[in-house]
């Protein structure tokens, strides 16, 4: 439960973990091909657990063995005469998934999660349930659909969370017409969107997108457009051997350290990639060059890393950071907490966050995870600096839950009690 950290300086080589994202996407794309798949390069986080369970649960056939899941697809269309239960945990994505996969086979369906997990929005599933006269009833611990979803076009505002676009992208193709997203400006966290294509294409869906060109040449397109995506209706997932990437997300905490006095390099991340992520390396250096603002708009779960890397370069000014708010914490405002207990003052406005410059020092009260995985591992780089104690550091199961064992590998000295690991 709590780690005590040491000033440390770290050094050599870690792999980064196999992306969560990517995990969940092509294990979804697997669970609904029709035939045995092959995913391959998994850990298993929590979240990706989560995923596994709700496909389980739905009706597919998950071997796993070492780091590879074989996978026997199921129809989620197709009614299995009882209310299947989903337990997505603590996991947005997983729940933002199968929320819409749910409502295909006309049958009840609960989606079961963490009551923090629960007070995250749901409100566009909400909406469409309504207009679609589904059942749509939330509760404390628990979400239950039940109806059909009809094929159509879905008007979805961009700047909430990709994560619905990413669900409907799972599921429409299973309707028995053509659909169409139109994701109304702005549309934050693209990347993600870019990935679940990328994810359905490899299990054989086609997407039409509306966006033509190079990603840069978009970005100013998206942010004043809508985009659109054409799905068509009828299509079968098929079968596919395929390979987890590198996750950039949490690779960025190893690099941090390379700002806290450490030298650590990081291999296993694949450099033509679509992960948002990956802007890291750029974002880093632009706070040391103080660059002024810093966007994160489409990439917020870098948000923890970047304040922490601004208060070890003498601050920063961060706007895009308004969905921070509905994370697993409210990472701006718990960073800002956490940060002032280490002697640097945050300032969190509604879509800007500025971290201002000061000396660190070491906290002389125990820090808080605020049960975020990201703010344990962001304020684990800082620690490597001036000592002390983090509580609830067992968020790190969420996504990475062997982050304290390879930190100790580079040198961190660290200690660890009462960890379920
Ligand atoms: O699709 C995904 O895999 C994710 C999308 C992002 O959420 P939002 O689109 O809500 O920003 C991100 O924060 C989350 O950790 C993972
Ligand atoms: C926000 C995250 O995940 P999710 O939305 O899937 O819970 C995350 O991993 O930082």
């Amino acid at each position: 439960m709590r780690v005590e950290i040491k000033p440390s300086a770290l050094h050599g080589t870690v792999t980064a973990p196999p992306s969560k994202s990517m995990a969940h996407r092509l294990l979804i794309c697997a669970g609904l091909s029709e035939g045995e798949s092959v995913v391959r390069r998994l850990a298993f986080s929590q979240d990706v657990k989560a995923t596994i369970d709700c496909l389980r649960a739905l009706g597919a056939e998950i071997r796993l063995d070492g780091d590879t899941a074989f996978v026997k697809g199921t129809d989620v269309r197709k009614a299995i005469g009882k209310t299947a239960v989903l337990n997505c945990n603590e996991c947005g994505s997983t729940l933002r998934f199968f929320t819409p996969l749910c409502m295909l086979c006309g049958e009840e369906r609960v989606l079961r999660g963490s009551p923090y997990l629960m007070t995250r929005p749901m409100d566009v599933y909400e909406k469409i349930a309504r207009d679609q006269g589904i059942r749509f009833k939330k509760a404390e611990d628990h979400l239950t659909v039940e109806g059909r979803l009809k094929s159509g076009v879905y008007e979805v505002a961009g700047n909430i969370s990709s994560q619905f676009i990413s669900g409907l992208l799972f599921t429409l193709p299973l309707l028995d017409s053509d659909s169409e997203i139109r994701i109304l400006p702005p549309v934050e966290s693209k990347p993600y969107i870019d990935m679940t294509v990328a994810a359905l294409r490899q299990f054989g869906i086609e997407v039409e997108t509306s966006l033509r060109g190079a990603r840069q040449e978009c970005r100013a397109t998206w942010q004043s457009q809508p985009i659109n995506y054409r799905i068509k209706g009828n299509q079968s997932y098929c079968p596919a051997d395929v390979t987890v990437e590198g996750d950039y997300s949490n690779a960025a905490f190893f690099e941090a350290l390379n700002y806290a006095g450490s030298s650590v390099k990081i291999d296993g991340l694949r450099e033509n990639t679509l992960q948002g992520d990956s802007a890291y390396k750029i974002l880093f250096e632009n706070i040391k060059l103080g660059i002024d603002p810093i966007d994160i708009a489409d990439c917020p779960d870098l948000g923890p890393v970047l304040f922490a890397v601004a208060a070890l370069c003498g601050g920063a000014r961060f706007t895009g950071t308004r969905r921070l708010r509905i994370k697993e914490s409210d990472r701006a405002d718990a960073m800002r907490q956490e940060l002032q207990k280490l002697g640097i003052d945050v300032e969190v406005g509604e879509n800007e966050v500025i971290v201002h410059g000061g000396a660190l020092r070491q906290p002389t009260e125990v820090l808080s995870a605020h049960g975020d995985h990201r703010i344990v591992m962001a304020l684990s780089v800082l620690l490597t600096v001036t000592g002390g104690v983090i509580d609830g550091a067992q968020a790190v199961n969420k996504s990475f839950p062997d982050f304290f064992d390879k930190m100790r590998k580079l040198g961190l000295e660290v200690q660890t009690n009462g960890m379920d690991q």
